[in-house]
């Protein structure tokens, strides 16, 4: 799938581009993405949705070069990434996974402060900007002295977002962020996340498998199935106009279940629906 019209007259030119990716990790009997192209809005949050397996983690990798296409261009901000240096390159993304994987011997602000500091800012700037971050991310201030082991889950995912968001990025990948939370703290963190993305006006691709938090936070949902996009539009596109019956089944879930906790509320079954 190649994209057309990258960058036409009059309109922002896309945040992230992804034009005829492909991607085997052996060399050519399976491919975990296949001629992807997608063109991503500055300001839009996608959610990248599909089984297991289907190439979600490795498309968001060939964004930041944590992984590498072997055809196919990937371009952030209308520049090939291929052409900047992977560290620096990760500097300027922002990058949250499941278990979020802070360093065990740094406090949470030696953690937050971690790409400031390497990309040389000064002390103070530093100290400032993790005292704003704690804030944003809605930790107490008290938190920046603790170890990473004396926070919940929750909260360590809240400090992996504000690692994330140190160094001012434009950009912030997501890949399963929650996924490891209960349902409350999910909730709560993936809509403080929104809000995030609207206050400093980031352009956000989160990989789920919650059809859900997809539904209820992207403005853009993709459906990857077998390496490929299957889907591609607005919560309310996908619903009301699914490409196919295994995008119909996907998008119906939310309302499937939603009915059957009415009918058990009802008093009625919910065998077989
Ligand atoms: N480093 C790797 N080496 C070999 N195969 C890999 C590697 N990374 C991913 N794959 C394969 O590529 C395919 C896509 O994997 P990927 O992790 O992108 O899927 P996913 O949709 O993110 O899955 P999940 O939802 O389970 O995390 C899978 O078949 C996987 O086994």
């Amino acid at each position: 799938m190649r994209v057309a019209g990258l960058s036409p007259q009059g309109e922002m030119a896309p945040a992230i581009v992804l034009d005829g990716v492909t991607k085997s990790f052996d060399e050519g009997r399976h491919f975990a993405l296949r001629d992807v192209g997608l063109s991503i809005a500055p300001g839009t949050f996608v959610a990248m949705v599909g089984a297991s397996g289907s190439g979600k983690t490795t498309a968001l990798k060939c964004i930041n070069r944590l992984v590498e296409p072997e055809r196919g261009e990937v371009l952030v901000d209308g520049r090939p990434v291929h052409d900047r240096p992977p560290h620096d390159l990760r500097r300027r993304i922002g990058y949250v996974f499941q278990g979020v994987g802070l360093f065990p011997h740094l406090t949470v602000a030696e953690n937050i402060g971690i790409t400031p500091d390497l990309l040389g800012w000064p002390r103070q700037e530093i100290v400032d900007r993790v005292a704003e971050l704690l804030a944003l991310v809605e930790l107490p201030a008290d938190y920046g002295a603790r170890m990473p082991d004396a926070l919940s889950g929750g909260q360590r995912q809240r400090v992996g977002i504000a690692r994330a968001l140190a160094a001012r990025p434009g950009l912030l990948l997501m890949d399963e962020p929650f996924g490891a939370l209960d349902p409350i703290t999910r909730d709560t963190l993936g809509h403080a996340c929104r809000r995030l993305h609207t206050a400093l006006g980031l352009t956000t691709v989160m990989v789920t498998h919650d059809i859900f938090e997809a539904v209820l936070l992207a403005d853009r949902i993709v459906i990857l199935r077998e390496g490929r996009i299957v889907a591609d539009g607005t919560p309310h596109a996908l619903l009301t106009d699914p490409p196919d019956d295994g995008v119909r089944a996907l998008m119906d879930m939310p309302l499937r279940q939603a009915g059957k906790v009415r009918a058990l509320l009802d008093g009625r079954s919910t065998d077989g629906s």
